[in-house]
């Protein structure tokens, strides 16, 4: 007997359909019985199909209301994931509360947290001296509002008080943790976990809390290479080379925890090793629904959540992804 077929809907900006969906990964789900199908935004949702699941990255009460409209007419099709959920990865305050909020047994030696932090919603209190009472700099000024627009990726190293001029908010203003110039970004796919470096901000010394500068914009870090101004390719390439991954045991605990008390299947969390305590790692962002064309083999772990997805298959377990391990099951 001939398998049965699933269709899987896809709704997403063109950028990301773009990065997303490659023939690579349409290629191996259709072999697995999954097609991907865009979602014609033009037209109503309910009006298109049948999907067996709808995969999003859009947002907005229209959009919202769409999803639940199709969810009430077809009760057994999956919607990854559900807009109110998500919502909580837009605010930068409620995005790393949950993190505070997680119960894990951590491997002997090691601890997880958030930065210190605290918001400020307006320029009086900025600029009033107990806006950061308790924090110390240099600090990390970023946007309240996390939602994917090019200014929500607008951040500012602040050295001291004479920067916080240049500030709008609202904003939160987060502890810079010396973390040796490597981020781990956690991939998190349902059940299936995956980490990989990235370069990152490098040490800053005491000095430069002196800095008449105050403030250094910077952006996107992490997907580009910003050359350190006094510092040397070589030794950022190194470092990130020689950076020790984090214990596989506790990176799988907080992502199962988060996927758990977040109820998302989609995201992935930057992670830092705090400089100060060997082992104390401190969850930085939390994204919706990343890049994953730039996570390895992410055709066989999509293809392998988007089967589960379709066949009703939850699972609660966590599969930590190695680079060298990436084959599709059955
Ligand atoms: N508290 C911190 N201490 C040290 N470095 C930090 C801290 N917070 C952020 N960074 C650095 O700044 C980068 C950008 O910060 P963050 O990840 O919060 O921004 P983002 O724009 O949401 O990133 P993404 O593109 O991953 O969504 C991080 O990848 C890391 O390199
Ligand atoms: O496109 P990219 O590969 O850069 O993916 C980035 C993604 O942009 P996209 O949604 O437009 O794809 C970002 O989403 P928004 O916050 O802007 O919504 C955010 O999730 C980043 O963390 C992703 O980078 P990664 O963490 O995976 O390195
Ligand atoms: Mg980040
Ligand atoms: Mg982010």
């Amino acid at each position: 007997m001939a398998e049965p077929r699933f269709t899987v809907g896809y709704a997403l900006l063109p950028k990301k359909q773009r990065t997303f969906i490659q023939d690579s990964l349409l290629a191996l789900a259709r072999s697995r019985g999954i097609d991907l199908v865009a979602v014609d935004l033009r037209r109503p949702l309910v009006d298109q199909g049948p999907f067996d699941c709808v995969l999003h990255k859009l947002r907005g009460e229209d959009w919202s209301r769409q999803l639940r409209e199709f969810s009430s007419r077809h009760p057994g099709a999956a919607i990854v994931d559900s807009p109110d959920a998500i919502d909580r990865l837009h605010d930068r305050i409620s995005m790393l509360q949950v993190v505070s909020g997680l119960e894990i047994e951590c491997p002997d030696g090691s601890s997880f947290g958030i930065p210190d932090q605290v918001v400020v919603y307006d320029r009086e209190r900025l600029l009033n001296e107990q806006s950061c009472e308790g924090l110390a700099f240099p600090v990390i000024a970023k946007p309240l509002v996390a939602d994917g627009s090019e200014q929500s990726h607008e951040m500012s190293l602040v050295f001291n008080r004479g920067g916080f001029s240049k500030l709008e908010p609202p904003i939160v203003l987060q502890e810079f943790v010396n973390h040796g110039g490597v981020v781990f970004k956690v991939y998190v796919v349902g059940e299936y976990v995956q980490c990989v470096k990235r370069r990152s901000l490098p040490d800053l010394s005491e000095e430069k809390l002196g800095s008449p500068e105050g403030l250094v914009p910077f952006s996107r870090v992490s997907n580009s290479v910003i050359p350190e101004k006094d510092g040397d390719e070589s030794r950022e390439a190194t470092e990130l080379e020689e950076a020790e991954m984090p214990p596989q045991s506790l990176i799988a605990e907080l992502a199962r925890g988060l996927r758990r008390a977040m109820k998302l299947s989609l995201f992935n969390f930057d992670v830092i090793r705090d400089a100060r305590y060997g082992d104390r790692f401190l969850v930085i962002d939390i994204n919706y629904f990343p890049g994953y064309a730039k996570m390895p083999c992410y055709e066989t772990v999509l293809t392998d959540f988007l089967w589960d997805v379709v066949h009703k298959n939850e699972k609660d377990e966590v599969k930590y992804v190695e680079d060298e391990t990436c084959s599709s099951k059955g």
